[in-house]
């Protein structure tokens, strides 16, 4: 039935084939990440802690954002940094995060300062040769570097939001006395969070369900999830299309955009899904246009198994997701907690389908969540297939009242300013008044 290429006669066959071109694309793309990092720091902010906090009178604030991994946690520290940028443009902001992770591009590119710690993830409750050995040999180093980090920028407050590099900065600034606070994306706290509340002056939740699982909940307070500057302004519909399909193609931009975002680092059960029904979907509805991005590690072994197409534009990430949001008439996408509020900002419908491979099944009661306030539709990866989705797809996008009402509620739900909101309780924390007022 499905023309492009059989891969469920192999479904072992290729996990274990993604696996290997994940770790072997992983090393290499290390090498490129690292190598990037001098040509994107750019030309006019300090690139190190010194000369970030030389310069920096008594009365300037200097805060110290710690967030790394994948996009979920850098984009909500990005979108805090910008807010405290606005209220206080004299203030100094330096990231630390991973020296290798995604935080080590994608800040600079920002325009912030940067600087690298090693860190490791915190290990499950059990016995075992990395809890032993790996894990406090890395956390005492990287704990050592936090504290000479500190020491050397003075930070007023250091705000964590996520990723295990987060965990030895935020760690270090708790011992030491000197503010702290965290933000939560998820409905469900990790247990890095869990441990940095007991330290943290303040808990930025984004779900009332957090708290509820948090032990200092008289910390915690309920903004909603920082969505980036670019994401609270779109550009028309028409514009945005163009931006992705020719204009030849697109015309008006009358037809329908499915977006299918695989999370900042790609899904890959979602992408097989997505591989079997392009094709078919395509040629059943002449008015459809496919946005899909596969994320870096899989973008390679998809583009070579897709073919061309002119309604169907496909990437490894979106550096213009304002323009993706506004082409989009429903999305299709992993359960991450960014990505999420970000649906509810844009007030698009969607269909979700959690990753079953994150702490405490986290994305499964995002995506609960989201079904609970939106109306959005949840496919486990279980149910997945491309029968299953492709019908999701028909059955919303063949509505067009279900389409506003999932529209309606969507934006009902947003918190678009929590951003702003964070950054005037982090300026109050700190006792520092805006210029700006
Ligand atoms: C596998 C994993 O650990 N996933 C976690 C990670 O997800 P992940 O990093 O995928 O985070 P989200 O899906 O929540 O957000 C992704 C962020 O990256 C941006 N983006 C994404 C794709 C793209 O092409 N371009 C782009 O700019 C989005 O706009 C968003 O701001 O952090 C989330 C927030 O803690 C968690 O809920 C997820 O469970």
């Amino acid at each position: 039935m499905f023309t492009a290429i059989n891969l469920h006669s192999q479904p072992s066959l290729n996990r274990r084939f993604f696996r290997t071109q994940i770790s072997v694309q992983l090393q290499s793309r290390n090498l490129k990440i690292s190598s990037c990092l001098s040509l994107n720091k750019p030309k006019d902010q300090p690139t190190n802690v010194s000369t970030a906090a030389a310069g920096t009178g008594t009365d300037t604030l200097r805060i110290i954002l710690a967030a790394g991994g994948t996009g979920g946690h850098i984009y909500p520290a990005i979108a805090i940094a910008d807010d405290l940028k606005t209220l206080d443009p004299n203030a100094q902001i330096l990231f630390v995060g991973l020296p290798t992770g995604m935080e080590s591009t994608a800040v600079p590119t920002a325009g912030y300062s940067f600087t690298p710690i090693q860190a490791a993830p915190l290990g499950r409750p059990f016995i075992s040769l990395y809890n032993l050995f790996v894990l406090p040999y890395v956390l005492i180093k990287s704990l050592i570097k936090s504290f000479l980090i500190l020491g050397e920028f003075k930070p007023h407050i250091v705000i964590g939001t996520g990723g295990f590099v987060s965990f030895p900065i935020c760690l270090a600034a708790g011992l030491r006395g000197i503010k702290l606070a965290i933000q939560e994306q998820n409905s469900v706290p990790g247990i890095a969070n869990q441990v940095l509340s007991l330290f943290a002056d303040k808990v930025f939740a984004a779900f009332n369900s957090s708290v509820d699982c948090f032990w200092q909940k008289s910390k915690c307070v309920v903004c909603g999830n920082p969505v980036r500057l670019s994401l609270r302004n779109y550009a028309s519909k028409a514009v945005a299309r163009r931006h992705f399909f020719s204009k030849a193609v697109v015309g008006k931009g009358d037809g329908k955009v499915v977006l299918i975002l695989g999370g900042s680092l790609g899904a890959n059960a979602l992408n097989v899904a997505v591989l079997h029904l392009y094709t078919e979907m395509l040629d059943e509805h002449k008015d459809l246009f496919l946005i899909w991005q596969t994320g870096v590690l899989a973008f390679d072994e998809m583009e070579s198994l897709v073919k061309f197409h002119p309604r169907l534009y496909i990437t490894p990430f979106l550096h213009s997701m304002d323009l993706a949001y506004s082409a989009a008439d429903l999305i299709v996408s992993r359960a991450g907690a960014m990505i999420c509020s970000e649906i509810l900002a844009a007030g698009k419908p969607c269909i979700l389908i959690p990753s079953p491979n994150v702490a405490e099944g986290h994305q499964f009661h995002n995506a609960c969540l989201m079904a609970d306030v939106a109306g959005s539709r949840v496919i486990t990866e279980d149910e997945l297939d491309s029968l299953t989705l492709k019908s999701a797809i028909e059955e919303i996008l063949d509505n067009e009242g279900l389409m506003t009402e999932m529209s309606e509620r969507a934006l009902k739900a947003a918190k678009p300013d929590a951003s702003v909101e964070i950054a005037k309780h982090i300026l109050s924390l700190v006792n520092f008044s805006s210029p700006q007022g």
